[in-house]
């Protein structure tokens, strides 16, 4: 920190709401939880994968006698789903601390110092993917249908430790010294707590938000889609005849995963770690939203097994493929350019700010060309669900949103960093995340 410089003019009171303000984030609290349910008793075997009609003589029947009973509230808790959770959240956090990884900086905070992260979320993953394997090859597929068999404890439970560590994390920033995130010290609770309102909350060098984000998010996700492909196993009679398409988004998830893994250090200079505060919307993003929203094909080739056909199978394959390449390519370009290497000799624009902008290759064409590959894996995760119910495609339909929302705040961030440059930038890159289109 600059000599005599207070934390408290360090922590300026948020002037621009985001989310809509206060009415948003109370909305958004809300509605996440009931859309994580909803996709839960919309596409589940009882509904043979089909949500509800949504006639409201359709609703009263289906929605209103079930929310209106008392068992119903009590089905969605279930003790050994919440001590299996615990134990998984334990399992990630022995693994930070036992596990091997180097030590790398995080970007320059405003107090002037720069935060260490413990580098060693593939080898946590590697162990876990392991210890689910050795189970499945001792006792069998159905040694690892648990996760099946107690989604919405699982659910319930998730969604518990998200709201805890959002307060948790809320009260704790009221101590002195600590750091806030520029658009999360507003002074209303409702919208601090869950935007975030502590930049990089942790304690000691444990730091929650980069941990959550990639851990018991990322990895749970893996782990649910095993837990799908043993269900299928034991409806079919082993893994020999588990479908084609259920093995095709295990695979793409993996991928996607392992690949968040092996690039973990990326995540030390996304909006979410150097921007955004760890709030409820973060908690509850990484804790409960990446394990049980993106796994929902596989959960639905669990109880609804698509045979793809040959054809399908290569169609399927060659649009993730086209996704991923993008999707890599592109970030690691910007990863390589940003550490300073430039092996395939890409122009640039040089700015006051100092940092260099590429104006040829992925990011000469859009903005965020990550994002554009991002969104073609994500339609190719659906496509081996087949077309007979609509909500096996809520993923590329939220991530959309998200996406376009996100290249917008990022805009507007890079507008801030850059000034006139980004207007010069994007006068150049006029197109955000399809070439020609938008
Ligand atoms: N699966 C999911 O739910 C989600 C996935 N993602 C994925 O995460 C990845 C990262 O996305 P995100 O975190 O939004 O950040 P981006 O990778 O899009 O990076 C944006 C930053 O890159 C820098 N930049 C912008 N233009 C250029 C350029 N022309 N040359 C060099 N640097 C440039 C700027 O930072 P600066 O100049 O300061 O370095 C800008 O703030 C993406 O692939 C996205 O698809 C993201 C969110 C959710
Ligand atoms: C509906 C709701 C609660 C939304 C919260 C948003 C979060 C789900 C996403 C915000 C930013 C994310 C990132 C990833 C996953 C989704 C969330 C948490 C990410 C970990 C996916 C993998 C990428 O490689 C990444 C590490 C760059 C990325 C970071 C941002």
């Amino acid at each position: 920190m600059a000599k005599g410089t207070k934390i408290d003019e360090l922590n300026p009171r948020t002037t621009k709401y985001e989310f809509l303000g206060p009415p948003g984030a109370f909305v958004i609290s809300i509605v996440v939880p009931i859309v994580l349910y909803a996709l839960y008793f919309g596409c589940s075997e009882a509904s043979g994968g089909h949500p509800p009609s949504l006639s409201l003589a359709s609703l009263r029947e289906n929605v209103g006698s079930a929310v209106g009973s008392v068992e119903w509230w009590r089905s969605l808790w279930d003790w050994d789903a919440s001590f299996a959770y615990l134990g998984w959240y334990a399992f990630c956090v022995a693994s930070w601390a036992v596990l091997p990884g180097k030590w790398v900086e995080g970007t320059t905070l405003r107090t002037g110092g720069k935060l260490k992260y413990k580098v060693n979320a593939l080898p946590t993953f590697f162990l876990a993917i392991s210890i689910a394997l050795a189970l499945i090859i001792r006792g069998g597929p159905q040694a690892f249908t648990f996760i099946y068999e107690k989604w919405v404890g699982l659910v319930s439970a998730a969604l518990l430790m998200s709201l805890v560590q959002a307060t948790a994390c809320y009260i704790a920033s009221f101590r002195p010294g600590a750091l806030l995130a520029l658009g999360g010290n507003s002074g209303n609770v409702v919208y601090d707590w869950f935007i975030g309102r502590e930049l990089n909350p942790g304690i000691g060098c444990f730091d929650i938000s980069t941990f959550n984000e990639l851990r018991p998010s990322m990895i749970l996700w893996e782990l649910i889609d095993i837990s799908m492909v043993c269900e299928q196993a034991v409806r079919r009679g082993g893994f020999v005849n588990v479908t084609a398409s259920m093995w095709l988004v295990l695979a793409f998830h993996t991928l996607y995963v392992f690949d968040c893994m092996y690039n973990e250090s990326a995540l030390f200079t996304t909006m979410d770690v150097t921007t955004d505060g760890f709030g409820f919307m973060l908690s509850v993003g990484d804790l409960v939203w990446i394990p049980f929203t993106f796994s929902l094909q596989a959960r639905y080739l669990a109880f609804c097994h698509v045979e793809l056909g040959a054809l399908g199978v290569l169609g399927v394959i060659t649009v993730n493929a086209l996704g991923y390449w993008i999707f890599r390519s592109a970030n690691g370009e910007k990863n390589e350019f940003r550490n300073g290497r430039n092996p395939k000799n890409l122009k640039y624009m040089d700015t006051k700010r100092g940092t260099k902008l590429l104006i040829t290759g992925w990011w000469g064409m859009c903005q965020h060309p990550n994002y554009l590959g991002d969104l073609i894996m994500s339609v190719a995760w659906c496509l081996p669900t087949g077309f007979s119910t609509p909500i096996t495609y809520f993923y590329p339909v939220y991530f959309t949103v998200l996406l376009v929302h996100r290249q917008m705040r990022d805009d507007e961030a890079c507008a801030q960093k850059y000034g006139d440059d980004w207007k010069k930038y994007k006068k150049l890159v006029p197109y955000k995340i399809v070439p020609g289109i938008y």
